[in-house]
C-alpha cells in the first residue's frame, strides 16, 4: 500500500520477497511498590522496514517523539484491538526520506505487567536498499547511499546511541 501510494507499484513484488517477518512477544514487568518509573526500552528508531505492534490493555508504555520538537506523546491505540504501525530506518532510506522513522521508547509506570506482540518486517540478509529513480527528482534529491541493512545493523549493534536519525545520516547520507 505504501509503495503504491508513492507510485512504486512495479517494485511491490520485489520488495515483498526481499523482506522477512519476525514475530516477538514482549513482557514488561509491572512496577513494585518502591519504584515510580522504569525505562523498559531506551530511546531509538527501529532499524528494519516496518513495525506493527499490538499491546494489551495496559495502554501506558510506548512514547513517541514529535517529528519536529521535543515533545513526547503517549502512543494510545484507539481501542484494544487496534495496531500501531511504525516506520523504520530501512523504509525511510528506501523511500528517500518521504516517510519518517519516529524516535520512541518504553517507560513503565504502572503495576500491571505489559504485554506487546510485535511483527517486524526486516530486510533479508545481503539486501542492498536503494531508493528507486521514480522518487528521486530535483525537488527530492537522493538522500542516501545504497544501504546494506546487515552493515547498518552492525554499526548500531553495540552503541545503542547510534539508533537515531542523525546517526543514520552520519552513516550513509550523501
Ligand atoms: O514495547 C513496545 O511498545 C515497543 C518495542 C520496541 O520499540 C521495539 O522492540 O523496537
Ligand atoms: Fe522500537
Amino acid at each position: 500500500m505504501l509503495m503504491e501510494s508513492f507510485g512504486l507499484e512495479k517494485y511491490v513484488e520485489e520488495h515483498l520477497t526481499s523482506a522477512k517477518n519476525r514475530f516477538h512477544l514482549f513482557k514488561y514487568k509491572g512496577l513494585d511498590d518502591n519504584t515510580e518509573e522504569d525505562v523498559g526500552i531506551d530511546t531509538h528508531i527501529d532499524r528494519h522496514f516496518l513495525t506493527i505492534l499490538c499491546q494489551n490493555d495496559v495502554v501506558d508504555g510506548l512514547e513517541i517523539r514529535a517529528k519536529d520538537g521535543e515533545e513526547w506523546f503517549k502512543a494510545k491505540p484507539s481501542q484494544d484491538s487496534s495496531y500501531l504501525v511504525m516506520v523504520g530506518a530501512s523504509l525511510h532510506v528506501l523511500l528517500n526520506g518521504r516517510v519518517h522513522p519516529p524516535l520512541h521508547h518504553v517507560v513503565i509506570t504502572g503495576k500491571k505487567d505489559r504485554y506487546v506482540a510485535g511483527l517486524f518486517l526486516r530486510p533479508k540478509e545481503g539486501l542492498i536498499i536503494k531508493a528507486p529513480e521514480e522518487i528521486v527528482d530535483e525537488e527530492h534529491p537522493r538522500l542516501y547511499k545504497p544501504f546494506n541493512f546487515e552493515d547498518y545493523f552492525k554499526f548500531t549493534y553495540i552503541d545503542t546511541k547510534k539508533r537515531d536519525l542523525p546517526a543514520l545520516k552520519a552513516y550513509c547520507a550523501l
